[in-house]
């Protein structure tokens, strides 16, 4: 999978070269090109934003600059194949949850396209859908000041996603949000600790209890924290492990 990311704050992405995501594009499995928006501004100053239309607070990115890096993005990928999807980090976009990570690590290449200020103009989304599938995505329902921790988190959300990326994929199957709950408890040694026990069934070694144990915790911890998640449920999900043990 290639991933590009333009950004005025290059640095940002730097945490990009750290653990499975970094080992992942030593490996080759991930070709991360990040990309300094500024490179493509074309005064002096390296001008990117400017006052918005219409008047209001802040500034806006101005379009020249971008539509000079997503050309640059568009001329270096592969001619043949889908067009590349082209995800902005928006407080207006869909929300990006575990289904859509799975749908963007089947993608050849994503580009990710970080703004600052009030936002990029408009009409640079416009343009690129001629060269891009084009998707607005928030990471939440909460505001930051750009796009990049947006980026940092679906970077990682999808790249754990690539074959070859996590060592062992049976630890991609029982997480929170792989069946549509929150994943169950972990304990580890010692048995005994500051007076807390681990619960005894899982010391026992009957894989059926265990089994059991962790479904019925994972149904809990759903319904107490995520009530959402329970409603959306398909009802298949909730009877699916009494029949297999
Ligand atoms: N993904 C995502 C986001 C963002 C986000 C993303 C890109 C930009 C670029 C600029 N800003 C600042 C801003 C602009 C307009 N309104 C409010 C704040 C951003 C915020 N905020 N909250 C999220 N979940």
């Amino acid at each position: 999978m290639r991933i590009d990311v333009v950004t005025i704050f290059p640095e940002y992405l730097a945490a990009l070269d750290l653990s499975l995501i970094g080992k992942a594009r030593r490996d080759g499995l991930l070709d991360l090109r990040v990309r300094d928006l500024r490179e493509h501004a074309t005064d002096r100053h390296r001008t990117v934003d400017d006052t918005p239309y219409g008047g209001g607070a802040g500034m806006v990115m101005k379009p020249e600059p971008w539509g000079a890096a997503l050309s640059a993005v568009s001329a270096s990928a592969a001619p043949s194949g889908r067009r590349p999807l082209l995800i902005v980090p928006s407080p207006a976009g869909a929300v990006f949850d575990q289904a859509m990570a799975r749908e963007l690590a089947e993608r050849e290449h994503l580009v990710f396209a970080c703004g600052r200020y009030e936002g990029i103009d408009e009409r640079v989304l416009e343009w690129a859908a001629e060269d891009f599938e084009v998707r607005p995505v928030s990471l939440g329902d909460y505001v930051l000041n750009g796009g990049e921790v947006a980026v940092l988190a679906m970077v990682e959300a999808v790249g754990r996603l690539v074959p070859g990326v996590v060592g062992n994929p049976e630890s991609l199957v029982e997480e929170s949000h792989s069946d549509g709950l929150l994943e169950y408890p972990v304990y580890t040694k010692p048995a005994s600790w500051q007076g807390r026990e681990v619960p005894e069934v899982l010391l026992g070694g009957n894989h059926g209890k265990v089994a059991r144990f962790r479904r019925n915790e994972q149904l809990r911890r759903t319904a107490a924290r995520r009530p959402d998640l329970i409603l959306a449920l398909d009802p298949s999900t909730l009877n699916r492990h009494d029949r297999d043990t």
